[in-house]
């Protein structure tokens, strides 16, 4: 299980912003940018059950990859707490990144490097014996539909070969959560089905899955729950049927926009 507890992140603002800021009207400045301190993660809590699909959807801006980074140790939150199957991600991240599978915007593979031979060099810097590693790579590359282009080099393959195969790469230590970070962006429709499967299939499964987009349709399909920021705070926290409800049409569209204006107008 996976719980974040009031995750707040705050990044000092560079001397050319400030100066720009200091330029500016009160109504022009983000709510967000406090002197010298910009808070692109103010307050965001929410926990995800193992084997369920948490969708973190959010304006342009709103703290997602900024809080999904905490969650993975890439960055030191300002406060707050992740706890992963009740231990401290926050006060040991070196350790606890072992245990996270993450997929960032940033996330890559070595060019020069066979599909395979990516995933076994990084499966093998998480000290996974041949057997374990070689199981996994058939499982998961079966499940991401990856075989046909295992052997070609990462510099040969298409946008959506690349994130299938980043995703693998990702997940191939057998992680205790996985945080994906709008996995399915600029792909076409095929590769995206094909990763919407993947998550899928962590359904039922003792993993936590989080990820976040921009596309309600994902949700819609795959979400068990839903949270949504906005200007750095969870503003929904939830079931996919309790999301549903904040609007009377019931359409995640409607939702969305509702739960938008709500806070720009507070
Ligand atoms: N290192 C940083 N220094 C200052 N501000 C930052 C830094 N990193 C992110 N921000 C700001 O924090 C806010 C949240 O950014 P973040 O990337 O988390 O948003 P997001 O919800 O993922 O947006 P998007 O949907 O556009 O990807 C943005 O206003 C961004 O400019």
């Amino acid at each position: 299980m996976l719980e974040v507890k009031n995750l707040m992140k705050r990044f000092r603002l560079d001397n050319k912003t400030i100066k720009e800021n200091k330029k500016k009207s009160k109504e022009m400045l983000d709510r967000r940018e406090q002197g010298h301190w910009f808070n692109a993660v103010v307050d965001v809590s929410f926990s995800c059950e193992s084997g369920e699909v948490l969708g973190l959807l959010g304006p342009n801006g709103a703290g997602k990859t900024t809080s999904l980074r905490m969650l993975s140790t890439a960055l030191q939150p300002t406060s707050g707490q992740i706890v992963i199957n009740g231990d401290d991600v926050v006060a040991d991240p070196l350790a606890m990144r072992k245990r996270i599978g993450f997929l960032s915007g940033t996330t890559s593979l070595y060019h020069r490097l066979t599909v395979r031979e990516n995933v076994q060099y990084f499966g093998r810097l998480h000290g996974m014996n041949e057997d374990l590693l070689e199981t996994e790579i058939k499982k998961v590359f079966d499940l991401l539909d990856i075989h046909s282009f295992a052997d070609k080099k990462a510099d040969s393959l298409s946008t959506g070969m690349k994130q299938r195969a980043n995703i693998a790469r990702t997940v191939i230590h057998q992680p205790e959560v996985i945080v994906l970070d709008e996995p399915t962006t600029g792909l076409d429709v095929i590769s995206a089905k094909t990763i919407l499967d993947f998550i899928e299939s962590y359904k039922g499964s003792d993993v936590p899955v989080v990820f976040s987009t921009h596309h309600l349709h994902e949700v819609e399909k795959l979400c068990d729950r839903v949270v949504l920021i906005n200007e750095g705070t969870t503003q929904f926290n939830g079931t996919l049927d309790d999301f549903r409800r904040v609007s009377g049409t019931g359409n995640l569209y409607d939702v969305f926009v509702k739960l938008v204006d709500e806070k720009e107008v507070a």
